[in-house]
Formats: structure tokens, C-alpha cells, sequence
């Protein structure tokens, strides 16, 4: 089993059939919706609140509203339904989460999209929650994780999932892989490759994207869309803390089971970190769709499902020859 993670990887490029790269067509359909670009904001409190995820759902990108702001929940779905924007939330597997998903049938405010989220998602308390929501809310897409083998993609797939999340311990904020031995950090890519491979519905590659030309990567490998938090967490929309040392601008980014999160120190598997101020999330998303557009130009195709049936080798590391951006 070929063992890989992105920057072991270049992608072959093929001849160009586009006179320009705004030919490329980097849009993707996900579950009832298409978006501008296969990339998701991570659904966590440093990097997503209602602001943004109105302005996201606005300007045609996805979004996952993280599921740290328990009571506000089922306000939120109205709200967003209320503009004519579509509803994204996340929920847990605890008891109160069930009373959520009855709260929200009750009232009809069906979420377009719900994500069940947890560290360990190859697990029954998952398969029940998706059983419930398909019951209670059959009109949600249900996006189920995190896993990062592929009996766990199958078996969440079979319990009703409409997409899994892959990915344990290879985020930035992650301390997974150190405090328990276990995950995908270090492979990440050639596990999107595996669970990818056993998926019969999309997956989403969740963790470790550093840069760009990583997205293009994670579609190679079949990943129908990309979780991205770090990269975001700099921006003036996203929620983090400003901080400044030495006369630079900072932001918090802290993982979701982190004490910052959590608000103590129990099973803690997430830590904090300061991110480099870089202005507006709406460059970046536009330069993350150029970059998409050009890996589209050299794969020597026009849509994302080029980007498919590149060839690619394996280089270990040596592509960054101590190259940074
Ligand atoms: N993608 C990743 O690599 C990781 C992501 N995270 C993120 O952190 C957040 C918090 O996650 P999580 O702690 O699961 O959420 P919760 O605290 O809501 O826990 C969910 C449930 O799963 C149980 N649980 C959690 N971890 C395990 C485990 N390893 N084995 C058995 N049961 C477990 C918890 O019980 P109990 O707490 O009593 O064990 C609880 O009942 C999520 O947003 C998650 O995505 C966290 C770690 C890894
Ligand atoms: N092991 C942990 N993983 C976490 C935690 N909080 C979030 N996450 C995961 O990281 C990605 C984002 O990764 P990045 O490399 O883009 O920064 C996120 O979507 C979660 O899956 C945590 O506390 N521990």
C-alpha cells in the first residue's frame, strides 16, 4: 500500500486544451447544491461564525456552522432560511442533540445540510445519530465523521450518510496523532486515496491542506470536497482573536478539543496556535479558485473531473528543496 501525504506528491501535467484559465470550471456540485469551489471552511469557533457563514452562503461557497453555540442552533437555521439562504449545521451524538433534531422536525426548519461531527467517527453512537436525522429529517444531506479508514466510510454510507468526512489527527491544531498513537497525520492523502476508493457517495478530505496546490491533490485523490481550517484562520472575517507581538498581527486558532474549546483540560486533543494576520477571506477564496483554475489548465482538461485522471509520482519531500511561498 503506497504510503503518501501532499507534499510527497507533484501532479504529471498534460497539454493544455484552454486558451485561458478562467475557461476552468472549477464549480462543484455537493449534495442539493453547487458551489464556486470545491473547498469548505473548517467547522470550528475559530474560524466560522454566523457572519461569515452568511457571507459564504451569499457569494456561492459552502460552509459548515460549527456546533459550539449549542442553543443557538435551531435560531440559526431559521435565520438563514429567512434570507433565502441555505441552513449548514453541525451536531454532536449526545442526548441533547437528539432533542435538537426533534426540535428542528417539529418545526419543519429542515437544515440543507447537517454534519455529524466527532474525533472518532467509526463508531455506533455515529450510525445512530445518521439512522435518527434520515428518520426525523429525511429532506438533510448528512455529512458523517470523522473516519479514516474504509470500513468506516462504508459503514457510515450503509448506516445513510450522503457523505463522510476523512481525516483523524492531520490538522494543524491536531495533537491527536501525539497524545494517543493513532490517525491519519503523516499519510493523510493516501488515506483520502483509500476511503475514497471504497466511497460509493462524495467524501470530504478533512486536515492538513498547507497549501493551494493541496486541494488539486485531495481532488486527485478522489475527495469531492476540501475541510480547510488553518489557512483560513488569518482573515479578518474569521473569529479568531487579534494578537500582536513584536509589531506583527496575529490570530488564535485553537482545535476543537482543545481546552480552549472545551473550557477545561479533560481529553484534550487540539491545542492553540497563532496564525499570521493576511486580510480578507474573500482574496484568499479567489486565489485558492485561480490556483484550482490553473491546476484544471495543467491537467489538460476544463472542469475539476480532469483533475481525476492525472498521473502522479511520488517525490518524498524533495519537491520543497527548502522552498517556501
Ligand atoms: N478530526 C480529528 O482528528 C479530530 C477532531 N476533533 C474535533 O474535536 C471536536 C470534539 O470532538 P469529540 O471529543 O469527539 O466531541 P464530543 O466531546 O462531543 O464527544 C462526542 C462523544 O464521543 C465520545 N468520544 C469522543 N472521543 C472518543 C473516543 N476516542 N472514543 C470513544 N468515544 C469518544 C465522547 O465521550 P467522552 O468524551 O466521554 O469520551 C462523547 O460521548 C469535534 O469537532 C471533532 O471534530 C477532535 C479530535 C480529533
Ligand atoms: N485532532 C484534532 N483535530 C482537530 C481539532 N480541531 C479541529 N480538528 C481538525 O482539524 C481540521 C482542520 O485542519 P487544518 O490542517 O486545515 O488546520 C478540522 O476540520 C478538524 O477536522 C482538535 O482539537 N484536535
Amino acid at each position: 500500500m503506497p504510503v503518501f501525504d501532499y507534499e510527497d506528491i507533484q501532479l504529471v501535467p498534460n497539454k493544455c486544451i484552454i486558451e485561458s484559465r478562467s475557461e476552468a470550471n472549477t464549480t462543484i456540485k455537493f449534495g442539493p447544491m453547487t458551489f464556486k469551489i470545491p473547498v469548505v471552511p473548517a467547522n470550528m469557533a475559530t474560524i466560522i461564525d454566523e457572519r461569515l457563514a452568511i457571507w459564504l452562503a451569499q457569494n456561492g461557497y459552502f460552509y459548515i456552522m460549527h456546533r459550539f453555540d449549542k442553543e443557538n442552533r435551531h435560531d440559526f437555521v431559521k435565520k438563514m432560511h429567512d434570507q433565502g439562504l441555505f441552513a449548514s449545521i453541525s451536531v454532536g451524538v449526545k442526548q441533547e442533540e437528539y432533542e435538537l433534531i426533534d426540535q428542528l422536525s417539529q418545526y419543519d426548519f429542515v437544515p440543507e445540510y447537517i454534519t455529524i461531527d466527532i474525533a472518532h467517527g467509526h463508531a455506533d453512537s455515529v450510525i445512530n445519530m445518521i439512522r435518527y436525522i434520515k428518520k426525523n429529517l429525511p429532506g438533510s444531506f448528512v455529512i458523517a465523521g470523522n473516519v479514516g479508514t474504509p470500513e468506516g466510510v462504508r459503514e457510515l454510507e450503509n448506516a445513510g450518510a450522503d457523505a463522510t468526512k476523512v481525516g483523524i489527527g492531520p490538522g494543524k491544531a491536531c495533537i491527536t496523532k501525539l497524545k494517543t498513537g493513532f490517525g491519519t497525520g503523516g499519510w493523510q492523502l493516501a488515506a483520502v486515496r483509500l476511503c475514497a476508493k471504497a466511497a460509493s457517495k462524495p467524501i470530504i478530505a478533512d486536515g492538513g491542506i498547507r497549501n493551494n496546490g493541496d486541494i488539486a491533490k485531495s481532488i486527485r485523490f478522489g475527495a469531492s470536497m476540501v475541510m480547510i481550517g488553518s489557512l483560513f484562520a488569518g482573515h479578518t472575517e474569521t473569529p479568531g482573536d487579534v494578537v500582536e507581538e513584536n509589531g506583527q498581527k496575529f490570530k488564535t486558532y485553537f482545535g476543537s478539543a482543545s481546552q480552549y474549546q472545551k473550557g477545561e483540560y479533560k481529553n484534550v486533543e487540539g491545542k492553540k496556535l497563532l496564525v499570521p494576520y493576511r486580510g480578507s477571506i474573500a482574496n484568499t477564496l479567489r486565489e485558492m479558485q485561480e490556483d484550482l483554475q490553473s491546476s484544471i489548465s495543467y491537467s489538460g482538461g476544463r472542469s475539476l473531473k480532469a483533475l481525476r485522471k492525472v498521473d502522479y509520482v511520488i517525490v518524498k519531500n524533495s519537491i520543497f528543496n527548502g522552498d517556501t511561498i
